[in-house]
């Protein structure tokens, strides 16, 4: 974005210059961002990287050292949590074990003062939103993992937050639930149109809810843009490993590969292995290579290989080829194209 060019739309929060240190940590060194309304918007990135603090600044449980925050255009410095017209989901959820769900879900309607009547309303229909209509009255410890989850979201919900922040909310659950509840708080957020902004380390996690992911390393963004663009064109090395395990290529092995000069990533699955005899595609390079490691994953089967230059890759192949083992020569062909550029360094 120009400097001069005033955005089309204020962005739900923004950023700019962001910067949090706790003694000599730097736990978010410069952060810039700018969340569109009703995005869905994904931290992602390994422990430690600044994400949780990020979305600490956002609620207001934290204060920037350094740069300035706005949600929805206003300046929340020195606004305290509950001024702001954001809420948390909490990881581990933070409901109240001596009060009812119902209890649990009007708790913030209750201490701003919203009558009786139209806290039992809200609740109910917050309660309704997550499926978990009839169930007021239980106890939390009544409740399975992934009902409570879906409690804490109604009690994040009830209040009509501008924009919903999630700290790793699924978290705590099974792959399976885990899935499900991706869905639903996907459907949910459109069907609200609320921004959500949600903290990961899970790259699918984050590569399938999200309408843009924000990469954090060490305290800063280092790459943010739709799901596609970052899983195909990482802009560093450490996205292209965080994301997906790329293979990183050196601007020679690049060159090798038929591509340009440049530091490179190029995806395991873009690389295809050759039947015996079978013709290179047109335009491919071709590989020959001695197979050190193979690890079976279901549909495929990701094989690591060193060339006789010591060019070192990994394919993610059909888990129906056959004759691949260690030790074995195989032909990959890497398709023109499927090595990438990568511009920055961190
Ligand atoms: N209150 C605090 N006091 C001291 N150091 C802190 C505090 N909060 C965070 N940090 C440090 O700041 C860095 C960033 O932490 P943060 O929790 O934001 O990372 P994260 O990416 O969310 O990691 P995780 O996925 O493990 O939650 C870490 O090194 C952490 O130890």
């Amino acid at each position: 974005m120009h400097a001069h060019a005033a955005p089309l739309v204020l962005p739900a929060v923004r950023f700019a210059g962001v910067v949090r240190h706790f003694g000599a940590v730097r736990a978010v060194d410069g952060v810039d961002l700018a969340i569109a309304p009703g995005e869905f918007f994904a931290m992602l990135g390994p422990s430690g990287s600044g994400k949780t603090t990020c979305l600490r600044l956002i609620a207001g449980f934290e204060q920037p050292d350094d740069g300035h925050i706005e949600i929805f255009g206003e300046t929340v410095e020195g606004l305290p949590p509950y001024r702001r017209a954001v809420n948390t989901v909490f990881q581990d959820y933070a409901l109240f074990p001596h009060l009812s769900v119902g209890e649990n879900v009007a708790y913030g309607l209750r201490v701003r003062g919203i009558g009786r009547a139209d806290r039992d309303r809200m609740a109910r229909e917050a309660l309704a939103m997550v499926k978990l209509s009839g169930m007021e009255t239980r106890r939390p410890a009544q409740l399975s993992g992934g009902q409570r989850q879906r409690v804490a979201l109604a009690r994040a919900l009830v209040v009509r937050p501008k924009v919903l922040l999630l700290d790793e909310p699924l978290g705590a659950l099974d792959l399976k639930l885990r899935e499900e509840m991706q869905s639903e708080l996907k459907g949910l957020q459109r069907a609200l149109g609320l921004t959500f902004v949600f903290v990961t380390h899970d790259q699918s996690e984050a590569l399938s809810m999200a309408d843009r992911v924000a990469v954090f390393n060490e305290g800063r963004i280092v790459q943010v843009g739709p799901p596609e663009e970052v899983y195909e064109r990482p802009a560093t090395r450490f996205v292209a490993r965080f994301v997906g395990s790329a293979n990183v290529l050196e601007a020679r092995e690049a060159l090798a590969l038929g591509a340009p000069a440049r530091p490179s990533s190029l995806r395991p699955e873009k690389i295809v292995l050759l039947a015996p005899g079978a013709p290179v595609p047109e335009g491919a390079a071709l590989v020959e290579a001695r197979v050190t490691d193979v690890s079976y994953q279901g549909p495929v089967r990701r094989v690591s290989a060193v060339t006789g230059e010591g060019l070192a890759l990994t394919a993610a192949v059909p888990a129906t080829a056959s004759g691949v083992m260690a030790g074995a020569t195989v032909r990959l062909a890497v398709p023109a194209g499927a090595v990438r550029p990568m511009g920055g360094e961190q």
